[in-house]
C-alpha cells in the first residue's frame, strides 16, 4: 500500500535487515561524532575512564535517528538518560532525554493494515469514530482515542509492526554502542531492558495487569484506572476506557493552583505506599507520562501497567524497617534493613556502607520533617546529587547495585521527583503512619 501517510510520521522499520541498517547509520553518525580515534578505543572496549565526547549537533544526529527506530533502541536511550546521569556526559543525557518526548507516530499506510489484520477487513465498520491522529506515541505503540459503533470511549494502544519480534536482535546490535560508555559494564542494565522491553511488549500479560490493579485499587474519588475491554483488544492491541486528565506535570504550569499540585503530589505519594504496602505490587515506570489529573474531579488517572512487579513479603517488610529506622534517625537500625535489603553486604569495606548510610540518611530528610515538607523551598536534590557525586569520584560505589533490585529505588525516585517539580508540599509521615 502506497498511501500517504496522514499522520505525517515515517514508517517504523520493521523488518531486521531494516532496522539493522538505520542502527547502522545512527553508529555511523556517532562515529563521525566522536572521531575516529574514540571509535577504535570504544571498539576495543578501552573507553577507560574518558566518557564520550559527542558536538551537540552529531548528538542531535544520533538521536533523531533512534527516535526513529523506537523499540529497544529507544527505551535504551531512554533507561539511560534516566538512570545514568553517571554513565553519560552531561550532554548525552540531556539530548537521549528528549526521545521520550521524540517519538515519532506510524503512518497510515502501515496503521491502516495493522488495524485490518488485527480485527478483521471490515474493522471500521466496528467504530463510530476513529481519531487517525494519535493521541501520543510512545517507544512500542501508539495511542488512538476511538468510539465503537456501540458508543464506548476507548483508547487504543496498538503496537508498532516488527517491534516485538525485533527486541532481541536490537539489544545485541546495541552492544556495540554500550562499549561506546565510559567503559563500564552495562551488561546488567542491557539484560534488565531485554527483560522488561519483552514484558511491555505483551499486551496480553498487560491486560491482565490492569484489571488485576484496577481490582485493587478500585473507584473512589482520588483514583482511575481504566478498564479493558477484551472485545477490541488483541495480541498487539491493548483496548481500553478512554481517560480524560491532563499530563501530571503540567500542573507545574503557573496557571494552576497549589491545591491541585499539592493534591496531585499527595495522591502520587498515596498510590506508591499503597502499591508497596497494602497491594504488594509495584507498576515500576516511574515516567510522569504515566500518571494524568483531572481538574474537574481531583483524580489521578494512573496509566500503563506494562511493567508490573510482584513485591515479595520479605522486601516490604524490608523497607518497612528501614522507614522506621529513617524516621527514628536510628543509623544501626538502617544498616541492619540494608543488608536485609541486599543495598549492603556484611563484608562490604566500611567508607562505603558509612558512604550509602549518609546518602540513605539525606535521601529521607522529609521522613523526619514535622508536617508537610515543601519540595519547591528544598534544595535536597541538589545537596543529594554533590554528595552522590563526592562519594562517586571518591570510589564509594564499586558495585551498582542489583537492577532487579532497582525497581521500587527508582519508583520512590520518580515520585519525589514529581513532588519537586510540582513545588508540591506533602506530609509524608502522615501518610506513611498507618503502614508502620
Ligand atoms: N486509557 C488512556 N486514556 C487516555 N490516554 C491514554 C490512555 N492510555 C494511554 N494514554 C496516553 O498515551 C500515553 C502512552 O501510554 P503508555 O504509557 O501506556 O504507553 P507505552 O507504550 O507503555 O509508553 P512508554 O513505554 O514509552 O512509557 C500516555 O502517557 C497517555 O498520554
Amino acid at each position: 500500500m502506497t498511501q500517504a501517510p496522514l499522520t505525517g510520521g515515517r514508517a517504523v522499520p520493521s523488518t531486521r535487515v531494516n532496522r539493522l541498517w538505520h542502527l547502522g547509520r545512527a553508529t555511523t553518525d556517532l562515529a563521525a561524532g566522536i572521531g575516529v580515534r574514540g571509535l577504535i578505543d570504544l571498539a576495543r572496549g578501552n573507553g577507560a575512564s574518558n566518557s564520550v565526547q559527542l558536538s551537540p549537533a552529531a548528538l542531535q544526529r544520533v538521536t533523531s535517528r533512534l527516535a526513529h527506530m523506537r523499540g529497544a533502541v529507544m527505551k535504551m536511550g531512554q533507561l539511560m538518560s534516566m538512570d545514568g546521569s553517571d554513565v553519560l556526559t552531561p550532554e548525552a543525557a540531556a539530548i537521549l532525554g528528549t526521545l521520550c518526548d521524540r517519538a515519532e507516530s506510524m503512518p497510515l499506510s502501515q496503521l491502516a493494515p495493522l488495524l485490518e489484520t488485527e480485527y478483521g477487513k471490515d474493522w471500521n465498520r466496528r467504530f463510530r469514530r476513529f481519531g487517525f491522529t494519535p493521541v501520543a506515541a510512545a517507544s512500542i505503540g501508539q495511542v488512538h482515542r476511538a468510539e465503537t459503533a456501540d458508543g464506548r470511549h476507548l483508547a487504543l494502544k496498538i503496537q508498532f509492526p516488527g517491534v516485538r519480534e525485533s527486541i532481541d536482535s536490537d539489544m545485541d546490535n546495541l552492544v556495540f554502542i554500550s562499549r561506546a560508555i565510559k567503559g563500564m559494564d552495562l551488561q546488567p542494565m542491557f539484560a534488565e531492558a531485554r527483560r522488561q522491553l519483552h514484558q511491555e511488549a505483551d499486551y496480553e500479560a498487560e491486560a491482565n495487569a490492569l484489571e488485576t490493579y484496577r481490582g485493587l485499587v478500585g473507584e473512589g474519588a482520588d483514583f482511575f484506572v481504566p478498564d479493558v475491554h477484551r472485545d477490541f483488544s488483541t495480541g498487539r492491541i491493548l483496548a481500553m476506557d478512554f481517560a480524560e486528565g491532563i499530563a501530571i506535570d503540567r500542573l507545574a504550569a503557573p496557571e494552576f493552583t497549589r491545591h491541585d499540585r499539592d493534591r496531585a503530589a499527595n495522591l502520587v505519594m498515596e498510590i506508591v505506599l499503597l502499591e508497596l504496602f497494602q497491594f504488594s505490587l509495584v507498576q515500576t515506570d516511574p515516567n510522569f507520562g504515566n500518571f494524568l489529573y483531572q481538574i474537574d474531579t481531583g483524580r489521578v488517572v494512573l496509566l500503563d501497567f506494562g511493567s508490573t512487579h510482584p513485591v515479595p513479603p520479605a522486601i516490604v517488610s524490608g523497607y518497612r524497617d528501614l522507614i522506621r529506622a529513617a524516621m527514628a534517625d536510628d543509623r544501626a537500625a538502617m544498616y541492619q534493613s540494608a543488608i536485609a535489603l541486599g543495598f549492603a553486604r556484611e563484608d562490604t569495606p566500611l567508607e562505603q556502607t558509612e558512604a550509602m548510610l549518609d546518602l540513605m540518611r539525606l535521601s529521607s530528610e522529609m521522613m523526619r520533617h514535622q508536617g508537610p515538607y515543601d519540595f519547591g523551598a528544598s534544595d535536597l536534590f541538589k545537596r543529594i546529587y554533590e554528595r552522590g557525586r563526592q562519594l562517586h569520584e571518591e570510589g564509594a560505589f564499586s558495585q551498582l547495585p542489583d537492577p532487579s533490585s532497582m525497581f521500587l529505588y527508582r519508583k520512590f525516585l520518580g515520585a519525589f521527583m514529581l513532588c519537586r517539580r510540582l513545588r508540591a508540599r506533602v506530609d509524608l509521615p502522615r501518610l506513611l503512619e498507618p503502614y508502620l
